[in-house]
């Protein structure tokens, strides 16, 4: 049986993963991949930390080049943009195959990758870089590639949704949830990449690439992420029947793709509602498949760790057997969407002074912006003590610039103590 060997570039909570089931499953692995899958060494910043798993010392070095000179197969799961980027374009270049996690690097240099790896005959492959042990790049990529997609759109960051699921079903703090998330295994080197949507925004601009077939950039996506949501919004969610999730959507309008990341209101009967913890789940909706949903374990050592040996031995099985790599797909200049053409529903949440007529002239504001009153959330007004009352307002679908317009209009009301959040609603 023909051996290969594989460098491992980090050996943190999913490299440590990935070394445990390459040594303690080794023979499983060679018989799906048809070759001894021998890991010859893994490169860390420093050899003396202790690992979460039993790995025999002499494995691991600081020497990541010369790691990545001697490997058939190259595993990058370092994180960030450096050493990874020359490292995996190293391994690339001279024409060894790249298995990589690394979104946020993928959503930045990922077509240049594509180029060197087509032109050294060399395979790239990232399934762990979206919503962890979900397969859903290669399902979009392949199984769908004779479909037309039109949408997809899911929770695919484990990180917020464990801190906004803790604070909508325990009434938990923002901090101690992300605190706990770190604690897991679950968050980024840096947290901030989680929770102001970048991780997210990179997975979307990943999956809008593949399930559009076009460039996707992070510069592409809108990106808000989940710091400014308060207890307070997510108890008014739960109030009106709905909870808050940090969604990717990318979809086809009028005017090209749109692809944007953001906290969205979802009806508590909507599937994505149930998806609790560190779990992600995706929507994908196509012309002729309909609605499809994937869902799993969305972050996390393990499971993170399976989707890098599901294309481990993918690659594996090519070494083995041969034969030319798929021509690459010639990408389309993605036409992105401006975001103020978006289609979406607002929730409008504001603090008014509790008199007459300060209804009318909001309902009047927002049809003369050409929105329309889906929900007046509580009957409307409900008073309080000293006299200011909360009003919430669901819109039906309307433009981002109509939407943004109305708020802005709404806030110069003399009667408008504060608008106290604007959210978007999705699934209505
Ligand atoms: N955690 C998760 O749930 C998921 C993570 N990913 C992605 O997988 C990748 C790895 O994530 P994760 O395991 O959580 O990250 P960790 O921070 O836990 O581990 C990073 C590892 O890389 C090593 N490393 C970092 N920089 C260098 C360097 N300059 N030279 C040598 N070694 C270095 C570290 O070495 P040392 O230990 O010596 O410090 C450590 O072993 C990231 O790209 C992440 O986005 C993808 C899906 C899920
Ligand atoms: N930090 C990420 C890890 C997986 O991609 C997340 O929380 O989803």
């Amino acid at each position: 049986m023909k051996t290969l060997k594989v460098a491992l570039l980090g050996c943190g909570n999913v490299g440590a993963q990935v070394a445990r089931i390459l040594l303690e499953d080794a023979e499983m692995l060679a018989e799906r991949s048809g070759a001894k899958l021998e890991l010859v060494g893994i490169a860390v910043r420093n050899t003396a930390t202790k690992r979460a798993v039993v790995i025999p010392e002499g494995l691991f070095t600081t020497d990541a080049e010369a790691l990545v000179d001697q490997a058939d197969i190259v595993i990058e799961l370092l994180g960030g943009m450096e050493p990874a980027s020359s490292l995996i374009r190293r391994a690339l270049s001279r024409g060894a195959s790249v298995i990589t996690g690394n979104k946020a690097l993928l959503a930045a240099q990922g077509p240049e990758f594509n180029v060197l790896a087509f032109e050294s005959g060399a395979q790239l492959r990232y399934e762990a870089a979206v919503a962890g042990a979900i397969p859903i790049l290669r399902p979009i990529y392949d199984s769908l590639s004779g479909d037309t997609i039109t949408k997809v759109m899911g929770i695919v960051n484990g990180t917020t949704n464990f801190i906004l699921d803790a604070m909508d079903t325990t009434g938990a703090a923002f901090a101690d949830m992300l605190a706990e998330a770190q604690e897991l295994g679950y968050a980024e080197a840096d947290p901030t990449a989680d929770v102001q949507g970048h991780d997210a925004a990179a997975k979307a601009a990943i999956l809008a690439s593949l399930a559009f077939q076009t460039d996707f950039d992070l510069a592409d996506v809108h990106c808000e992420g989940i710091t400014k949501i308060t207890a307070e919004d997510v108890a008014a969610a739960k109030d009106a029947g709905m909870v808050i999730k940090l969604l990717a959507i990318a979809e086809r309008g009028v005017n090209g793709i749109g692809v944007r990341v953001h906290p969205t209101l979802l009806r508590r009967t909507h599937p994505l509602a149930a998806v609790h913890g560190a779990f992600n789940a995706i929507f994908v909706e196509a012309e002729n498949a309909g609605e499809l949903m994937f869902y799993g374990a969305g972050a996390g050592g393990a499971p993170t760790a399976s989707a890098v040996l599901g294309d481990t031995v993918a690659v594996a099985r090519r070494l083995v057997t041969g034969g030319p790599l798929p021509a690459i797909a010639l990408q389309q200049p993605a036409k992105v969407m401006d975001f103020a053409d978006i289609a979406t529903s607002y929730w409008i949440s504001l603090s008014v002074s509790d008199e007459p007529g300060v209804l009318a002239s909001i309902t009047e504001i927002v049809a003369h912006h050409g929105v329309s009153i889906e929900t007046l959330l509580q009957g409307g007004l409900s008073e309080t003590e000293d006299g200011v009352a909360e009003l919430r307002i669901v819109t039906h679908r309307s433009t981002e610039a109509a939407l943004a317009a109305t708020v802005k209009t709404i806030s110069e009301l003399a009667a408008v103590q504060e608008i106290t959040s604007v959210l978007r609603v999705e699934g209505n």
